[in-house]
């Protein structure tokens, strides 16, 4: 398996909390990735450094074989290839759907402040295809068009979850960051967030995420790394974390 992103030696100290203490870890292409743990175990701050958050005491990142230096800024890291979701929704509320997907199809877009300000022929088809390829999106993550027009804080809570899904994939990235994506969510969204990030591995672009739904993440993640006050404790596929005893001592108790 070819890996995607390489972590070494990543530590973090807030204070006198070592968050972080010498991190491994490498992400193989094409997998859906999970990162497990206890409160207070580390993962938060992993994931915010994997996707520029906050920057990392030590180590190295290694993405699809380019160095990403430690102080690169969020927006930076979205250009190298990782999307991220959040925790706590956070779409542009006034904003229709399909602006919201828009905002992030523009990363890829060649047009300069002077075709857009003139609105340009080319503005306007680079406009057109924009908007195409939001459509698409939206249609990907199982929106229905009428969505389209609707401002983001009009839509359930699993369709803003969606909707900022699809706007992380507008970007094109190679790694798709999801914090606690089935955070509130109720059984049938679960059901339909498991088969929408199938199908994203499927499509050949690999899965990060955090979760606390261990049933779903036992079921739904190829690899599983285990995080316990800042250490890497276990790191494999679910069938033999869930017997890993240090694994169930830190984490599982009876849920395994
Ligand atoms: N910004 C911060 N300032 C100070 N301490 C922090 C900060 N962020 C995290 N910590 C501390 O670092 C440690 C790891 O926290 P982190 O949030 O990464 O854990 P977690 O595994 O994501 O926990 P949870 O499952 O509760 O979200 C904890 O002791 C936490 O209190």
């Amino acid at each position: 398996m070819t890996e995607l992103l390489q972590l070494r030696d990543i530590s973090k100290r807030f204070g006198g909390v070592k968050a972080l203490k010498g991190i491994d870890l490498s992400i193989p292409e094409g997998t859906i990735y999970g990162l497990i743990g206890p409160n207070g175990a580390g993962k938060t701050t992993l994931f915010n450094i994997i996707t520029g958050m906050y920057t990392a005491d030590t180590g190295t990142r290694v993405l699809r074989g380019q160095a990403l230096p430690l102080n690169l800024k969020p927006y930076e890291i979205v250009i190298r290839g990782i999307a991220r979701t959040f925790q706590n929704i956070r779409l542009f509320h006034y904003m229709s759907a399909l602006e919201n997907i828009m905002v992030g199809c523009h990363r890829h877009s060649g047009i300069g402040l002077f075709a857009t300000l003139f609105n340009t022929a080319n503005a306007r088809t680079e406009e057109a295809s924009i908007r195409a390829r939001a459509f698409e999106l939206l249609d990907y993550v199982g929106l229905p068009r009428s969505c389209a027009s609707r401002l983001a804080n009009e839509l359930s809570y699993g369709d803003q979850r969606r909707l900022e899904i699809a706007r992380a994939l507008a970007t094109r990235p190679s790694l798709l960051a999801l914090d606690e994506p089935a955070a509130g969510m109720n059984p049938t969204e679960t059901e339909a967030l498991r088969v929408l990030l199938t199908r994203i591995r499927d499509d050949g672009i690999t899965v990060l995420l955090i979760e606390h739904d261990v049933k779903l993440m036992m079921s739904l993640c190829d690899r599983l790394a285990v995080l316990d006050f800042g250490e890497l404790i276990a790191e494999g596929e679910p069938a033999a974390i869930r017997q890993d005893p240090r694994v169930i001592a830190a984490y599982l108790g009876g849920e395994a």
